[in-house]
């Protein structure tokens, strides 16, 4: 059966133009005026745009003692809802765990998935095992690998083993990511504050000031350089990041920055809340920062500095917040806002003025798409792309509330928010899942997705460093080899 998406208005990272869309099973197949289908969606006064993606997701993770709340059946009907037909979510070995070991274990909470998914694979230690597993992982379609700088004495790797993990990133093909915060500094940080008598959510600010996070930017920087790898550097909150990362692009460094919707949106001042609970709800590392660097995050969209915008969504409930009552260093790190994050970006990016509508698309879902080697089967409204589309209608309106989410937690930070763009239809792979507030988001119908290694850009950074690499100098009567 044929569906087409009429009288719409197409608007792509580069473009905006009227046109119909003709999708068959799960592929766009044709685009242009008048199209005809079995099946006819009224896109009139809507956008169609290239579904969201989110590549930062933490579903049924493991961490700090319990489980983030919302699972890929509730996490991926919850990004249907807000318009994201994507989400990449990490696998994240235990210390010492095979790579392959954990990849099996992440893959078994995927069958009631509702939309598409991929998987960053983190390298929380290092070794020959590890060395070797990361090309079948490569294999397999997994072509990035997270390494947390912080979260010391669980997740955290040293310098070394970032060097080394980098330097195989870069034979590989694959792309590194990082947490790039200073873990021993963050640590000490904890100590002093508790032995203060600092044991509050805002404590958990104060440990992770701007600089610990532009120190670990500007280290990870250097350490994908000298490996000859690029470079992916996650939930970037603060302008001291933020220039590290502009620094090296300017030098002709390969380097991505990823805000969250949440830096974005909220600032520190979450944290001095009287209510003990909603300070601990918004606790996330890197924290919310102060208005000045939301400021800068907002100019690198618009400057190009700065490439995507993601949720980190890593939601956990009021009850597993409070097991860090009386020390703020237990309280589980993470937040919410699959949901909501291309309705919150559009109404503070789009309506204000600080984004156009194709750089809505781009920091959303098509430059995430090309950084991961997937597009244009994602990210793209292009004959031969997968149907993974939005029909964005923005007169359509709501206050986001707890009550009437997707997400399985009794909060929301973004609770009260008014926001004014919203989908009116949503197809991921050629299935209709959202019609304006009913979700038919089917559990299993999300695939995981293939990705290759060896995109674009690591193509052209190893042609580089293979011309610039350091050469011997050939000298009369002198052994060229030293032995
Ligand atoms: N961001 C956060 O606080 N929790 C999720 C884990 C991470 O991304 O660091
Ligand atoms: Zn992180
Ligand atoms: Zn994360």
């Amino acid at each position: 059966m044929s569906k087409v998406i009429k009288n719409g208005t197409i608007v792509t990272a580069d473009r905006t133009w009227k046109g119909d869309v003709l999708v068959k099973h799960d592929k766009i197949i044709g685009i242009g005026p008048d199209l005809h289908g079995d099946h006819e969606y009224d896109a009139t006064g809507c956008y169609v745009m290239p579904g969201g993606i989110d590549p930062h997701t933490h579903l049924e993770m493991p961490f700090m003692g319990t489980y983030s709340a919302d699972d890929f059946e509730s996490g991926t009907r919850a990004a249907l809802a807000g318009g994201t037909t994507m989400v990449v979510d990490f696998c994240l070995p235990a210390p010492g765990q095979s790579l392959l070991e954990a990849l099996q274990m992440w893959d078994n909470k995927t069958s009631k998935a509702c939309a598409d998914f991929s998987f960053h694979m983190a390298i929380t230690w290092w070794g020959e095992q590890v060395f070797n597993e990361m090309a079948t992982v490569v294999d397999k379609g997994i072509t990035s690998f997270k390494h947390f700088m912080a979260y010391k004495g669980a997740l955290m790797v040293d310098d070394d083993e970032m060097y080394s993990s980098f330097q195989r990133c870069a034979a590989l093909g694959a792309l590194p990511l990082v947490h790039a915060e200073n873990g021993d500094v963050v640590a000490q940080l904890q100590q002093k504050l508790l032995a203060q008598g600092n044991n509050g959510p805002e404590a958990h600010a104060y440990s992770r000031p701007p600089e610990v996070e532009g120190e670990a930017t500007n280290r990870a920087i250097m350490i994908a350089d000298m490996a000859g790898a690029p470079l992916y550097v996650v939930h970037v909150s603060c302008e001291q990041a933020h220039e590290a990362i502009r620094r090296a692009r300017q030098k002709g460094m390969r380097v991505f920055g990823e805000p969250l919707v949440q830096h974005l949106t909220l600032d520190e001042t979450e944290y001095m809340n009287k209510d003990w609970d909603h300070a601990a709800r918004r606790v996330m590392s890197p924290p919310f920062r102060n208005r000045l660097h939301q400021d800068s995050l907002w100019a690198g969209l618009q400057a190009g500095s700065l490439q995507v915008v993601a949720t980190d969504h890593c939601a956990f409930t009021t009850e597993q917040k409070r097991f860090g009552v009386g020390d703020f260093t237990k309280i589980p790190n993470g937040t919410g806002g699959l949901e909501d994050r291309m309705p919150v970006l559009w109404t503070r990016g789009v309506n204000t003025g600080r984004l156009t509508m194709n750089e809505f698309v781009a920091v959303t879902s098509t430059n995430i798409a090309k950084i991961l080697n997937m597009y244009p089967k994602k990210g793209a409204i292009v004959e031969g792309a997968d149907a993974d589309i939005v029909v964005w209608d923005p007169k359509r309106k709501k206050t986001i509330s707890s009550k009437n989410q997707q997400s399985v937690i009794d909060y929301n930070v973004f609770e009260g928010f008014e926001v004014t763009g919203m989908p009116r239809f949503v197809l991921s792979r050629g299935e209709l899942v959202i019609q304006e507030a009913d979700i038919m988001a089917k559990p299993g119908h999300g695939e995981f997705v293939v990705r290759e290694p060896n995109a674009a850009v690591n193509r052209a950074l190893s042609k580089w460093k293979e011309i610039t690499a350091p050469r011997q100098v050939e000298r009369a009567g002198i052994p060229a080899s030293g032995v």
